[in-house]
């Protein structure tokens, strides 16, 4: 439990200013006492309304005047004021609440965006998806809970405090009764708590089937396979509504062995204060009012701590997962610079790059040179390293040894968020948005006019494909492109890249996934490149590529 709240203090952010909880532990305070003022006023009340002869408290209510109508008036003015503390108090805590949702949900998010790529792409995008879908939420809902005890605990004090002022031996009893009470039921809270944990791990078995089904549509329907799908989310469904419902029932027979409770202990009081105490009919009635509200109130906070137990293991699941994304952050998220411009060469000098966990190195002391301007192809095995080496000149990967120079300028992690911009990438699949040619477009460069973007079209051999559209450059392309050919999709995320004028292409088999025909037309648009920038191809058909300036191979970790 105070692993959670640990969590919880971590998660807490500078944009939940301090002033506003002080604010609201205020309220809170101010609610608690006005009430328990409002509370106390009953006893002279009840005096003036014709029990005067039975006696009544003393204290600072014996200094009050006896007459009705000053009373009433002095009754009416604390209550209005308790109403607009409980109305400031609601809305402090809902902006509070606000502010920390908006500010944990933004920084999760920015967290994974500012991740290195070599840490992201050993995640699960299923967890991530999670974290927003489920856990951020229970998170928000604990910290409801949180906000909500202490307002709970201060109106309870109140009453102890009147209570204490008319029948103190007897609200000790009290008071005892409601510690024994939370000491019996703390079962129920580990219970609970245990519950709760059960429901992050279910939560996360259910996002993985959706993502993962989600991912995998066509495939799944190619291979008919929609029969387990629904099974395994069944299962997976089943546990996490089974850890709520197990939930739900406890939350339930704790309702009834308290509501049984505490029916049994306020006769018992009323009893005892009627016949044992001996009280003055004013604070009998008073005190019958306070132990009346006392008691469900003291339920209520076992039910809230319940409910709190069961949601806080959220918010170590979500602190570990964000404090994890940002120890991975790259060192410099933002570029310092400009895109680097890039105007010779670049160059890879005796890099060694593995991927750890007792695998062997993948590259073991790669030369290569790419002239400005120049076209190169690169061949070799699955699984040679190929994509390593353009993960690694992209600035996503950093080598182990070695240096890659832009320039003579070493590509060091500092520099690589600015070398990026200049830097357009492509592979076997291109991910398009599920939005216009347009928009997929301007998702590279968001100012780019029309005439840019039909030039980067007629670039990539879609000038006749976007004159047949009948809404042109304003056609949806579906879910990743699914209303465009294989084809189509590769030389649409090819338009888009050259929208950026890249200094440097990378493109990683950009047409292996098609049939010969097109993959030689694709290869062909991307030789007539040459000379506009500069290009390093990854194809399995270096033959088919005539216009190469140079052919490397990828054997045993070093270019040959
Ligand atoms: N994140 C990773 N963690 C561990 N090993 C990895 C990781 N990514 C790639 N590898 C391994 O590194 C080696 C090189 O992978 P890479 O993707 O660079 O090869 P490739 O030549 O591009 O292959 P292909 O032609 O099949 O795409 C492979 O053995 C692969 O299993």
């Amino acid at each position: 439990m105070l692993d959670d709240l640990r969590a919880a203090w971590r998660l807490r952010s500078g944009q939940a200013r301090g002033w506003r909880l002080a604010f609201l532990t205020l309220l809170v305070v101010l609610a608690g006492a006005t009430d328990g003022v409002g509370l106390a006023l009953l006893v002279p009340l009840l005096n003036a309304l014709g029990a005067a002869e039975t006696g009544g408290t003393g204290g600072w209510l014996a200094l009050l005047p006896r007459s009705l109508p000053v009373l009433l008036s002095l009754f009416l003015v604390v209550v209005m004021l308790r109403a607009l503390i409980a109305r400031a108090q609601q809305i402090v805590g809902a902006e509070l609440s606000f502010d920390f949702a908006v500010a944990l949900r933004v920084r999760a998010y920015g967290a994974i965006a500012r991740a290195s790529w070599s840490w992201l792409r050993s995640r699960r995008a299923a967890d991530f998806h999670a974290l927003f879908s489920t856990e951020i939420e229970r998170v928000e809902h604990a910290t409801h809970l949180l906000l909500e005890v202490p307002a709970r605990l201060s109106i309870l004090a109140a009453h102890f405090a009147v209570a204490f002022a008319i029948a103190p031996g007897f609200t000790a009893l009290a008071l005892a009764f409601g510690t024994a009470l939370g000491w019996l039921m703390r079962h129920r809270l580990t219970e609970s708590r245990r519950l709760g944990e059960f429901a992050s791990a279910a939560n996360l078995r259910v996002s993985r089937e959706i993502t993962e089904f989600l991912q995998a549509l066509k495939l799944t329907k190619a291979y008919g396979a929609e029969t387990q799908h629904v099974a395994a989310f069944e299962a997976a469904a089943r546990s996490a509504e089974g850890a709520d419902l197990a939930a739900a029932r406890l939350q339930a027979n704790t309702r009834l062995l308290l509501d049984c409770i505490v029916a049994v202990a306020l006769a018992g009081f009323l009893w005892l204060a009627a016949s044992w105490a001996r009280l003055p009919l004013a604070d009998l009635l008073v005190l019958i009012l306070v132990f009346q509200r006392l008691l469900p109130m003291l339920q209520s906070v076992q039910e809230l701590a319940q409910q709190f137990v069961h949601a806080a293991p959220a918010y170590r699941a979500v602190a570990d997962a964000v404090e994890a994304c940002e120890a991975a952050a790259d060192s410099a998220p933002e570029p310092a610079e400009p895109a680097i411009a890039f105007e010779r060469e670049i160059r890879m000098e005796d890099v060694r790059f593995g991927y750890g966990g007792g695998h062997p190195d993948v590259l073991r002391g790669v030369d290569l040179s790419l002239p400005a301007g120049s076209l190169t192809v690169m061949s070799g095995v699955s699984g040679a390293g190929k994509s390593t080496i353009l993960d690694l000149l992209g600035g996503l990967l950093t080598p182990q040894s070695g240096r890659i120079l832009v320039d003579g300028r070493e590509l060091t992690p500092d520099i690589a968020p600015a070398w990026r911009r200049s830097v357009g990438t492509m592979s076997q699949e291109a991910f398009l948005f599920h939005a216009s040619i347009r928009e997929n477009l301007a998702w590279s460069k968001p100012d780019a006019s029309d005439e840019a973007m039909l030039e980067t079209l007629r670039l990539a051999g879609l000038t006749d494909l976007i004159a047949a559209l009948p809404q042109g450059l304003d056609t949806v392309v579906g879910d990743r492109g699914a209303s465009l050919s294989g084809g189509e999709r590769q030389r649409l995320a090819l338009a888009r890249l050259l929208l950026r004028a890249p200094r440097l292409i990378l493109l990683d088999e950009p047409a292996s996934a098609l049939d010969a025909g097109n993959e030689e037309r694709i290869l062909e648009t991307i030789a007539g490149l040459k000379g506009r920038t500069t290009i390093l191809l990854v194809t399995h058909r270096p033959d088919t590529v005539a216009a190469a300036d140079h052919h490397v191979t990828l054997v045993d970790g070093r270019l040959v």
